[in-house]
């Protein structure tokens, strides 16, 4: 087979994602190179991600490009890619999971805490929802990417930030901060998860199919199942979390002062969509108070 042409955003998380998957192609005896390709949200800091195409924008221009031919592959974050997905192209590979906590990122004594930044609907509810030991805490929007936030937190712009701490653990990153537990802060659909797309070819899909896990890829198939039933979108302040088919799924108003949660343990993508559409019953209130005072349409 030719040398594999795999698509990468330009930042140094998505560069560390694609070095690893070429390694583990190397290892395989598969030719692999990388190849940089900015996209929208890279681009554009100085809005919220919901505001300039959702967290899609990262994946979408990746997808053309191997539609288009310029490339064979794009390794990805798996909870960037979104819902719906363009006709012929395939997720050839779901790496394990890394750490799936979110992480808060601290400088200062935890009682010198005020500003907290994130950008996300979701960690923005559930900081003011679980951490009403904090009361005196804002949540200050915060975009960019991972040392684009961490060095805000550390010019003294913020006091704390909250990020995935898959993306430091692939940096290699060490920061002073504590693990937030996944009961509370439940994180977004396959979080800490890497995936390979690629175009729908047999010799594709056999270079990447060693890179796949198994109990991941079902883990995160459940996340998505239950995902795609809900609705809700990067707006809705929304936690979906399978481990070994345990599940989470919890959708909180954007204040954080009301919730709703479902839990159980899931073993098929089949089960996974049936819950997902009870708790779509459960959660319709709070969806569409999100969606509504973010001014967006489905
Ligand atoms: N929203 C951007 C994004 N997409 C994936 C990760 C982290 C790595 C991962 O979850 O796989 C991040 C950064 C963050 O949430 O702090």
């Amino acid at each position: 087979m030719p040398t594999v042409r795999i698509g990468t955003r330009g930042s140094k998380l998505a560069l560390a994602q694609t070095n690893n998957v070429l390694g583990l192609l190397n290892k395989n005896g598969v030719a692999a190179e990388s190849e940089i390709i900015t996209t929208v949200g890279d681009a554009v800091l100085d809005r919220g991600l919901h505001q300039i195409g959702g967290q899609g924008v990262f994946v979408r221009e990746l997808d053309n490009a191997i539609l288009r031919g310029e490339i064979d592959a794009a390794v990805h974050s798996m909870k960037d890619i979104p819902a719906e997905r363009p006709d012929g192209l395939v997720t050839a590979a779901i790496l394990p999971r890394d750490p799936p906590w979110d992480f808060f990122v601290f400088n200062r004594p935890v009682d010198e805490i005020y500003s907290v930044g994130t950008s996300s609907t979701r960690r923005r509810a559930q900081l003011l929802r679980y951490y009403q030991c904090m009361p005196q805490v804002r949540v200050e929007p915060l975009r960019g990417n991972v040392d684009t936030r961490l060095s805000k937190l550390n010019d003294g712009l913020y006091d704390a930030i909250v990020l995935a701490e898959a993306g430091l653990v692939r940096l290699g990153y060490h920061v002073n901060g504590v693990r937030l537990p996944l009961d509370m802060f439940v994180p977004s659909p396959n979080q800490g998860t890497v995936a390979v797309v690629c175009r729908d070819t047999p010799e594709l899909l056999e270079a990447f199919a060693p890179l796949n896990d198994f109990r991941t890829a079902l883990d995160t198939g459940i996340e998505r199942a239950v995902m795609e039933q809900v609705g809700g979108g990067c707006f809705t302040p929304q936690g979906i979390f399978c481990q070994n088919g345990h599940l989470i799924a919890e959708v909180l108003s954007l204040d954080g002062t009301r919730g709703e949660r479902i839990t159980g343990t899931v073993g098929s993508i089949e089960e996974a969509r049936e819950i997902g559409v009870q708790f779509k019953e459960i959660a319709a209130d709070l969806i569409e108070e999100a969606r509504a005072f973010l001014g967006l349409k489905v």
